[in-house]
């Protein structure tokens, strides 16, 4: 079980899309590392499982949730509701990259929309469900996205997964405008990768203004400070936890 290591959250509830692996799984520890009750949301279900016990059934749980099905998307929202009475974090991370480089004259149009509907669609059904939520419970929520480095730039490749990213920061500049009083919603970084983690950390130590390369803990630690009451005025902001990258581009 893991240790507690600070209060900051202390009776918050948290939903994470994607929670199952990679930067959702390390933010599903560090938020209930700060208190908070997480329910992690997935379609890796023994993943899911085994994280959600491994931080503790008083601290966290497992839903299955595809995010690419609305209804599947509001039942997580009004059970994390009846079980916990609250909404106060929600971090819609699920994505997904094509196999495939989706160069433009190749353009899979299939595979882009299967591409959209996790990343868009059901970023979208996300943050619908979990605003409805704190807009009626008259919660002062946290809705944070994770959107990409490529958000704010093209790529040689991956044009689908580019499309999704500029898609999510479009989703959270209207939403924010739209829920303005009652919701902090901030997209995160991005690195485009199809190797090993170790190969991807060679690859993006090159690319790097700063020493060492960015790890899943760093985003982590980003929504924890987003989420908490530090960050409360902080609104519709594009953070890049992206060692200054998109700054020198
Ligand atoms: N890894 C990176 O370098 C990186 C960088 C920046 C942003 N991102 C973005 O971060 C987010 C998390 O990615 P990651 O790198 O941790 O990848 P990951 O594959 O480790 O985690 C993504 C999780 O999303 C889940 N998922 C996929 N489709 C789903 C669906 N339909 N419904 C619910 N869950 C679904 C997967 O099962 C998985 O557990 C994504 O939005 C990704 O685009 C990744």
């Amino acid at each position: 079980m893991a240790s507690h290591a600070s209060n900051r959250l202390d009776g918050k509830v948290a939903i994470i899309t994607g929670g199952a692996s990679g930067i959702g799984k390390e933010t599903a520890r560090q938020l209930a590392n700060h208190g908070a009750y997480v329910v992690i949301a997935d379609i890796q279900d023994e993943k899911g499982h085994d994280l959600a016990s491994s931080i503790g059934s008083h601290r966290c749980t497992y839903i299955h949730c595809d995010v690419t099905d609305e209804q599947q998307v509001k039942s997580l929202v009004e059970s994390t509701l009846q079980s916990n009475g609250s909404l106060d974090i929600l971090f819609s991370n699920a994505g997904i990259m094509n196999d495939s480089k989706q160069d433009i004259l190749d353009f899979d149009i299939p595979a882009f929309e299967s591409l959209f509907a996790v990343n868009v669609r059901g970023m979208a059904a996300c943050v619908k469900h979990g605003a409805r939520a704190m807009v009626a419970g008259a919660i002062k929520g946290s809705i944070i996205c994770t959107a990409s480095i490529v958000a704010s730039t093209g790529l040689e490749t991956y044009t689908d997964y580019t499309m999704s990213k500029h898609a999510v920061l479009g989703l959270v500049r209207s939403a924010s405008k739209q829920l303005g009083a009652y919701a902090v919603a901030t997209p995160l970084l991005c690195r485009v990768s199809g190797v090993s983690e170790e190969e991807g950390e060679r690859m993006y130590e090159s690319t790097s203004y700063m020493k060492g390369v960015l790890k899943a803990k760093q985003v982590a630690d980003a929504v924890v400070f987003l989420a908490s009451e530090e960050a409360e005025f902080i609104n519709g902001h594009n953070l890049a936890v992206d060692g200054g990258w998109a700054g020198m581009i």
